[in-house]
């Protein structure tokens, strides 16, 4: 496998081969583009709405041109994995060429794939999206808790070794999320705080933050946890699940520096202009910087 190239030029939000951690790398993106995180959700709704077939040549011509808008106008893009899988080896092929596209263009990628499983077939996942020599390498990704904070070890020793991140899902933005998130274990945390707390011991002493993040939703109302886990926090809900720029605010104003706001649908509804699209971004991230 060939060497990756490096960010395309000082001070670019990052790449393949960055010999830096991730939560530096995301740290110096989000310190110049702010905390907008564009997602690439090639829903069959959107598809149709930007005039494209819902088929893989569709689905190619989505991606490539959210990777064309966003490029220089955000640090970190979140495609979607679903919605690239749901064609098949076909499907995985472009959400590889996106990924490539994206980190070429200076891109940070967090590929929202949501993984976890024992350990040893954990190791196989993030050899998949972490391993420096995977055809599908990202610079982070999404995974779940579920088998056990433990369970997950793989993906954080994966992160380690090749400048990648992890975001653990902690409080998801869904409200079915709270039957096992809010649930109290035996010494009366939630399960929630519990991953928020085996999290930040694992970034201990990292500066500016650590790689590992929590993924923790924009539409929570009353957060009722410490999300002071000296890592990024990835903040879906934002825009179309209608958590709005002073929820944010209210919830996050502590941690501000350390959020990523993830933004799919409400942005991707602009396309499909590049310029509709960019026009977009902006307005985000003005109405983010506004609510601050
Ligand atoms: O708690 C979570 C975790 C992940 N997501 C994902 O984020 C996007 C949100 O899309 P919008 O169009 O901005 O609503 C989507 O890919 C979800 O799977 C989440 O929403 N909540």
């Amino acid at each position: 496998m060939s060497e990756p190239v490096g960010p395309q030029e000082p001070g670019d939000a990052g790449g393949p081969g960055d010999a830096e951690p991730f939560g530096a790398r995301l740290w110096a993106a989000t310190r110049r583009y702010g905390p907008l995180c564009a997602g690439i959700d090639p829903h069959a709704a959107l598809l149709d709405a930007w005039g494209l077939p819902d088929d893989v040549a569709g689905l190619e011509r989505f991606a490539l041109r959210a990777v064309e808008a966003f490029a220089g106008e955000v640090g970190v893009v979140k495609p979607q994995s679903a919605f690239f899988e749901r064609f098949g080896a076909a499907g995985v092929a472009v959400l590889e060429r996106t990924v490539r596209e994206a980190r070429s263009a200076g891109l940070l990628v967090l590929l929202d794939v949501k993984r976890g499983d024992i350990g040893s077939t954990a190791a196989a996942y993030a050899d998949a999206y972490l391993h420096a020599d995977s055809p599908l390498r990202v610079d982070a990704v999404t995974v779940s808790p579920y088998l056990g904070l433990g369970s997950l070890d793989p993906f954080l020793q994966r992160a380690a070794e090749h400048g990648g991140g992890v975001f653990v899902l902690a409080l998801t933005s869904n409200p079915e999320g709270s039957q096992v998130q809010r649930a109290r274990l035996e010494g009366g945390a939630t399960v929630a705080q519990t991953m928020l707390d085996g999290i930040r011991e694992r970034n201990a002493g990292v500066r500016p933050q650590g790689s590992y993040g929590a993924v923790v939703g924009a539409t929570l109302g009353d957060l009722d946890a410490d999300v002071r886990i000296g890592g990024p926090l990835l903040v879906p809900g934002y825009g179309a699940q209608g958590g709005t720029s002073q929820d944010l605010a209210r919830m996050f104003g502590d941690v501000w520096d350390h959020v990523l706001v993830a933004s799919s649908r409400g942005v991707l509804g602009r396309g499909p202009d590049v310029d509709g699209l960019r026009g977009a971004v902006r307005e985000a991230r003005e109405d983010l910087a506004s609510a601050r």
